[in-house]
């Protein structure tokens, strides 16, 4: 590997040392505070004044820590690192809290551990929240999650973002990762997809509501691709054994062809960036270069050196060299043997235009510039619309891909499925020297991305004017002007049971006449439940407190009770609060309410103890509670009031706001139901059976349980939707 990338001159040879050494140290935590921008914001005020002025000068045994800071170049402060040792972490009291913190925190999504240099290629997305975004290669998500959030960045009061966020990956298993990393954001604008993403379908959609038929293209693409992950060895350090140059050649295929088909999805005008954490030229600078060459002028790279300006990085490379499997450097395709081509593409040297090209304008990022990762980004423009490429290519290039078109079948595309998880590179799959012979069948989809998913339910929209949605309309008084139409279920039964809202442009999509081409695997908030009581509610559909945050803001004041925070203790600490066990100042309007779901809100402006120590920094210096407002949804039952969260989500705000709380007795471990439910229920109650609700609570048992569970084993469909809700 040194011999290889000493020949490639990734960087001069007085600056090598330094590299090599900070390749073979850990890398220090690093961390994203996630979120809507009211919430982040106060997270990152938390960290900032509850945790790290007790944090400086802090030594064991003779060291002194760095307190963590925020990463200089990553906006308004909300990229964090911090590098301390295990011990330091054992031993000192001051950061074993901090480290608890971090863990609670990510727990439940308000904070996300990401490399430090991954975080780069969606800020040089610029994604506004208009825009429609396609990220292609995106699982496990910690990318798509950043562009969720700048979709969602103007936190618009009554307003659904016209921006739409396609999620793609083409492992069925990792796509349902996808779905658990952006759950938490409850986005109506993202469709999560699974698909090669060199073979993304192109649709019809259906028109707008001003009756225009908008092209299914994007303003924003993301092409974060498989590579072969040589620039992550402080965090994998099995790749210093594995490693092989073979795995970056058999990879170039596949990238290219991922990054002509972004481009092509591209809007004229609009901005692609395309990104690896590998060092190789093959899989960064070679793939570039040969995408503008295709482009043949209609693309080209964006200098964005005055774009996070505080963030180190070397220019791309215009020279390169290709070696043979035994490590021979071979000038020119033309002189490799005609049999032993199979793994070679033209398009692996530098092409003798390269100097035009623009190439340094790519980003390399080194380990040993702010003591990172490493990472590979480059970003373009597209100027015209691009013409598919054969046009542009030589004759000779041309010769020699049909040459090539079977034998890539073998090796190189062997290396490139399975590298496209790193987690499972190994020499074999790099399929460099010392490897296992590697079979020359063409691999079937399967073997490559992983056995496909079943096939999905259908998605069908509810009229404005359905039963249904009359009904819960009416009850919660939602907005004249909301969209009505943009309510659909999973599955054709009696009766609806989840009801789940995605945005305009998600409708048009899922209303293309050709929507059969693309493969969803989720979208959609959801919404409304179907509960089914025997409290005499006068609706069956409770709100989801997925659906919240959103729905709140469309809702009526009149199913919405202010609370102090006394009140939200009560409902944490007692399973079933009868209205007596309220304070005294509420207990008219709790009586006053109708039986069935309401909101609850918890404004801190309004807080009357707003200004008193919040028991969960203590000692930390820090007074006031949390921030932004909280809202929850609560089910009124004859007698009794009952928070509609799950176990995770109640500990949540128990910790937001430093107290305890019970479990929830309704949230059954594995998801049981019927009298094993009510048993837990009535016997987790300290009130006398008749004096709760336990029908109520008993069946709101299972529905919580994310649609994640099913990745681990069960596959998702709108039928097993229905059953579990
Ligand atoms: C580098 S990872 C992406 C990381 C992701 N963007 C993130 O930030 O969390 C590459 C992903 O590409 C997927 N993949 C591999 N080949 C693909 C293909 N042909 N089309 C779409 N996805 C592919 C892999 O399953 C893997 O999840």
């Amino acid at each position: 590997m040194e011999q290889y990338y000493k020949a490639q001159k990734i960087m001069s040879d007085e600056e090598w040392p330094i590299f090599w050494e900070h390749l073979k140290v850990t890398l220090p935590t690093t961390f994203r505070i996630t979120g809507t921008r009211s919430h982040a914001v106060e997270i990152r005020d938390t960290v900032k004044n509850a945790f790290v002025p007790h944090l400086a000068n802090i030594s064991v045994d003779g060291v002194v820590a760095d307190p963590p800071r925020p990463l200089p170049w990553y906006p308004d402060e909300l990229g964090w690192h911090f590098d301390v040792s295990r011990t330091l972490l054992k031993k000192s009291p001051e950061y074993t809290k901090f480290h608890q913190f971090l863990v609670a925190e990510t727990e439940v999504g308000n904070i996300s551990r990401q490399e430090a240099v991954s975080m780069i290629p969606p800020l040089l997305l610029d994604v506004q929240p208009q825009h429609w975004v396609m990220d292609m290669c995106a699982a496990p998500g910690s990318k798509t999650a950043q562009i969720i959030e700048m979709v969602h960045a103007n936190e618009q009061y009554k307003v659904v973002p016209s921006g739409l966020i396609v999620a793609n990956d083409a492992d069925y298993r990792r796509s349902h990762m996808l779905i658990h990393q952006t759950k938490r954001l409850q986005s109506p604008c993202l469709i999560v997809t699974n698909h090669d993403a060199s073979l993304m379908p192109s649709l019809k959609l259906a028109p707008n509501k001003a009756g225009d038929i908008i092209p299914f293209e994007f303003d924003r693409v993301l092409a974060d691709v498989p590579c072969s992950g040589d620039a992550t060895l402080r965090k994998n350090p099995m790749i210093w054994t594995n490693w092989t140059h073979g795995g970056a050649m058999g990879l170039h295929h596949t990238q290219v062809n991922i990054l002509q088909r972004g481009v092509q999805m591209l809007k004229v005008g609009g901005r692609i960036v395309y990104s690896t954490c590998s060092f190789n030229p093959m899989e960064n600078e070679a793939v570039v270069a040969e995408i503008l060459n295709r482009a043949n002028g209609t693309l080209e790279l964006v200098d964005v050196s005055n774009e996070l300006p505080q963030l180190k990085r070397r220019p791309g490379l215009s020279d390169w060299k290709v070696f043979t499997k035994d490590g021979q450097i071979m000038e020119k395709f033309e002189d490799i043997p005609k049999d032993a081509r199979g793994r070679f593409y033209p398009s692996m040297w530098p092409p003798s235009n390269a100097d035009n090209l623009h190439l340094e304008r790519c980003l390399r990022i080194y380990p040993h510039l702010q003591n990172t990762g490493g990472f590979f980004v480059a970003v373009f423009k597209k100027t015209a619309p691009f013409v598919v490429p054969n046009s542009s290519r030589s004759v000779k290039e041309k010769v020699a891909v049909q040459e090539n078109e079977n034998a890539m079948a073998s090796e190189g595309e062997e290396a490139a499925a399975v590298a496209g998880d790193k987690h499972k590179l190994d020499s074999s799959a790099a399929g460099g020297q010392g490897s296992e012979p590697v079979k020359r069948a063409r691999m079937t989809r399967a073997e490559r991305f992983g056995a496909p998913g079943p096939k999905e339910e259908p998605f069908l929209f509810l009229d404005a004017e359905n039963g249904d949605v009359e009904l819960f309309s009416k009850f919660y008084g939602l907005d004249e002007d909301f969209p009505k139409d943009q309510f659909l279920v999973r599955s054709e039964g009696e009766k609806n049971k989840t009801i789940y809202f995605v945005s305009e442009a998600v409708k048009n999509i899922l209303k293309s006449e050709d929507i059969h081409r693309l493969k969803v695997v989720n979208t959609g908030v959801r919404t409304f439940i179907r509960q089914d009581s025997n409290s005499p509610a006068q609706c069956t559909f409770r709100i989801h407190n997925e659906g919240i945050a959103m729905m709140r803001q469309f809702v009526s004041d009149a199913r919405v009770m202010a609370v102090q925070l006394k009140e939200v203790i009560t409902l944490l600490q007692a399973p079933y609060p009868k209205i007596s066990e309220f304070p005294e100042s509420i207990q008219e309007r709790l009586t006053a309410l109708p039986t069935g779901c309401c909101i609850f809100e918890f404004d801190p402006e309004l807080e009357e103890d707003k200004d008193q120590p919040n028991p969960r920094w203590e000692g930390q210096g820090l007074t006031g509670f949390v921030k932004s407002k909280l809202v929850f949804p609560v089910w009124k039952a004859q007698v009794s009031f009952n928070m509609l969260l799950n176990k995770q989500e109640r500990r949540s705000l128990a910790m937001r706001l430093g107290v305890d709380c019970v479990d929830s007795p309704h949230v059954v471990e594995g998801g049981a139901k019927g009298t094993a439910a009510k048993a837990a229920a009535a016997a987790a109650t300290t009130t006398s059976d008749a004096d709760v609700d336990v029908e109520t609570s008993a069946d709101l048992s299972a529905d919580d349980s994310p649609m994640v569970d099913r990745y681990e084993g069960a596959p998702a469909s709108g039928k097993e939707e229905e059953e579990t809700a």
